[in-house]
C-alpha cells in the first residue's frame, strides 16, 4: 500500500553520500503540527493554550538530565521583553552552565495551521501557475503570512547548540513553477540528511485512524511496519480487528494545501523507511512527553511507524 502526496516536492533528493555530518548525533525532529498549536479552522489563530503546553515539554525533553523535571537553570538574556534596556536577566539558580543550555539536537519544524493554507488555497499557489496574478499575489499573501526562517545554516546551528525553528512555505517549484511546501516533507528530507534517532508529529489527534477521528466508531491505529520497498501495513490492532482490514480512511480540510493526514502518513512511511521510528500523538498529552524523550512504553497512546528491518533485528 502505498499513499502519494498530491504536492510534488521541491526539494530534491539526496544520495547516502550527501548524508551531512556534525558534532553529535541528532536526537529528534519534531513537527509541531498546525492542527495542534493553532485552530485551523480560524484564520490566523493561535492555540495558546496548546502551544505554551508543547513548549513546556519541549524544554523538558530537550533539558540535560541534571535539569530535567526541575527547575530551569538557565541564564536568560531576553531583552524583547524589555526593548529599552540592556540588561541581562539571570536565573536564580544559574550555576554557570553556558547560555542555552539545552541538548541541542533537536530540531524543530512547526505547522502552519490557520496561518497560510488560508491563503494559499484561496488562490491555489499549490497547483502552480506563477504567471496569474491571483497565483502570484496568493504566493505572497502566503509567505506573509508566516514568519521567515533560515533553513540554510540548519547544521551550522546545531553545531553551535541552537535548536533550529522550520516551517514550511510558498516555494517555487521546477515542475509546476510554485507549490506550498509543507514541514512534513521538509522533515522527511532533514531525517535523510540529519538521521535523527526518531522524528515525533505531534497534531489534534492522538495519531493515526482507520477512519477520520470524528467518526466515534474510529479506531486508533498503534503500529504501522514498513518494508524495504516502502510498503506499509498495520500490525497493531490486528487488520482483521479494523473494519476496512488494511486500509486508512482519511479526510482533507478544503482549505489544507498540503495534504492534511494523508501526506504525514507518506512522509513518516519514506522516514521509517530509513530506519528511523516515526511517533505521531497528540501535542501537550503524556503521550507527547513521552515520544519527545524517545521512551515508549506498553501503554503508550500514538501511532508508531517503524522499519520492518528494524524489527527483525530485535
Ligand atoms: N484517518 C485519520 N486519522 C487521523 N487523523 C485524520 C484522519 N483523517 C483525517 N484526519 C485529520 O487529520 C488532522 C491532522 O492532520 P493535519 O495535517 O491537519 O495535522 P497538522 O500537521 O497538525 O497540521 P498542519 O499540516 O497545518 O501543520 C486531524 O485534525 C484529523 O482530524
Ligand atoms: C504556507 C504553508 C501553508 C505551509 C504549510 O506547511 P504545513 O502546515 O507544515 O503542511
Amino acid at each position: 500500500m502505498e499513499i502519494r502526496s498530491e504536492n510534488p516536492s521541491p526539494v530534491r533528493d539526496s544520495s547516502p553520500d550527501e548524508t551531512l555530518t556534525q558534532h553529535k548525533p541528532l536526537r529528534c525532529i519534531v513537527k509541531l503540527g498546525g492542527a495542534a498549536i493553532t485552530c485551523k479552522n480560524e484564520l490566523e489563530r493561535i492555540n495558546e493554550e496548546s502551544l505554551v503546553a508543547v513548549c513546556h515539554q519541549l524544554r523538558e525533553s530537550m533539558a540535560p538530565a541534571k535539569a530535567a523535571g526541575g527547575a530551569a537553570k538557565i541564564l536568560g538574556m531576553d531583552w524583547s521583553r524589555r526593548p529599552d534596556s540592556h540588561i541581562v536577566s539571570v536565573s536564580d539558580e544559574f550555576d554557570g552552565r553556558p547560555l542555552l543550555d539545552v541538548d541541542g539536537s533537536f530540531i524543530i519544524v512547526h505547522g502552519a495551521g490557520s496561518f497560510g493554507h488560508f491563503q494559499a488555497s484561496r488562490s491555489r499557489v499549490h497547483k502552480g501557475g506563477l504567471h496569474l496574478p491571483l497565483v502570484q499575489a496568493g504566493f505572497v499573501a502566503t509567505r506573509i503570512s508566516i514568519a521567515s526562517a533560515d533553513v540554510s545554516q540548519i547544521v551550522s546551528a546545531l553545531g553551535a547548540g541552537f535548536v533550529p525553528v522550520l516551517h514550511g512555505d510558498a516555494v517555487l517549484d521546477h515542475s509546476q513553477d510554485c507549490t506550498i511546501l509543507s514541514g512534513d516533507v521538509i522533515i522527511r528530507h532533514l531525517a535523510k540528511l540529519l538521521r535523527p534517532q526518531y522524528v515525533v508529529f505531534l497534531t489534534d489527534v492522538l495519531g493515526v485512524y482507520d477512519r477520520p477521528p470524528a467518526d466515534r466508531n474510529a479506531i486508533l491505529v498503534r503500529e504501522i511496519v514498513v518494508d524495504e520497498e516502502g510498503n506499509w501495513s498495520i500490525v497493531r490492532p490486528p487488520p482483521e480487528h479494523l473494519t476496512r482490514q488494511a486500509e486508512v480512511e482519511i479526510s482533507v480540510a478544503s482549505h489544507d494545501t498540503t495534504g492534511g493526514m494523508e501526506t504525514k502518513i507518506a512522509e513518516a512511511v519514506a522516514i521509517a523507511k530509513l530506519g528511523i521510528d516515526v511517533y505521531i500523538t497528540m501535542a501537550g498529552t503524556e503521550h507527547s512527553l513521552s515520544a519527545l524523550r524517545g521512551v515508549i512504553t506498553t501503554d503508550w497512546l500514538g501511532t508508531v511507524i517503524r522499519s520492518t528491518l528494524k524489527i527483525n533485528m530485535v
